[in-house]
């Protein structure tokens, strides 16, 4: 199965429960759900004109939607040609449950890859079980609300982006009635803004959930 990607790069993951690990990111093109905020808006269309030759989408992109087909193989052996040293791989987007990646995750842990998926939660997640699943839930879409649920129950964890108080009873509203054994919760202060880091830095303490800042941006890395 082919793969619209978008860049892969090797860093740091930089948010949620694996900050701090060296990990891999192969990141696909392609996500209809439109957050006003988003930080990586180049990945949105999939767009004939902007395909290009695998070779170069192994690097980082960052502002234009250029994308390659690949198989997973091939990702492979791009990742050991650049002699990429990280074990972990982070496959995100764009939207990347907008594909089945069961495929996808099973290949890279059978070539001895930990896995995980960060997903909106609007498409149904289709992944290895043993990838481990970050949702950052997005009320947007009206079909991916129905999807929600489903998403969630896979979830390891949970990281939700915060701004004002009204993102925290949304989160409330959405967790109602979920069963929460055995996941993370984390909140995401959006694009860095003071307001919003300290909003979910109280939240954080009062509720014991995780705090989880974009730590690539303060570094200034990709
Ligand atoms: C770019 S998205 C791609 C994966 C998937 N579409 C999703 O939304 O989870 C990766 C992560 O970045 C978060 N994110 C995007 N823009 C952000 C911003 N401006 N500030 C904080 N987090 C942001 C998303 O909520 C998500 O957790
Ligand atoms: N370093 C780093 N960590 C990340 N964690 C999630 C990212 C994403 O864009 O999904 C991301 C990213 O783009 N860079
Ligand atoms: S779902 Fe993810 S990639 Fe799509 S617009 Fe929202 S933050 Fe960006
Ligand atoms: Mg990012």
């Amino acid at each position: 199965m082919k793969y619209p990607v978008n860049e892969v790069f090797e860093t740091i993951q930089g948010e949620g429960f694996y900050t701090g690990v060296p990990a891999i990111f192969v990141r696909l093109q392609g996500c209809p759900v439109g957050c006003s905020w988003c930080d990586t808006k180049h990945t949105w269309e999939l767009l004939d004109v902007n395909k290009v030759q695998p070779e170069m989408v192994i690097q980082v992109d960052g502002t234009i939607g250029r994308w390659s087909e690949l198989t997973t193989s091939e990702l492979i052996s791009f990742l050991k040609q650049k002699e990429f040293t990280a074990s972990h791989v982070v496959i995100t987007g764009g939207e990347p449950c907008l594909h089945d990646l069961t495929a996808m995750t099973e290949e890279f842990n059978d070539a001895g890859y930990s896995t995980q998926i960060e997903t909106s939660g609007t498409f149904e997640v289709h992944c290895s079980e043993k990838t481990w699943v970050t949702v950052s839930p997005k009320l947007k879409m009206k079909a991916g609300l129905a999807v929600l649920p489903q998403a969630l129950k896979r979830a390891n964890e949970i990281k939700h982006p915060v701004a004002t108080a009204s993102h925290i009873d949304d989160l409330d509203e959405l967790l109602n009635g979920v069963d929460l054994k055995g996941k993370t919760i984390c909140l995401q202060p959006i694009s860095q803004k003071t307001r919003a880091t300290e909003l979910a830095m109280r939240v954080c303490i009062e509720r014991n959930w995780r705090l989880s800042i974009q730590t690539h941006k303060y570094l200034d890395i990709d």
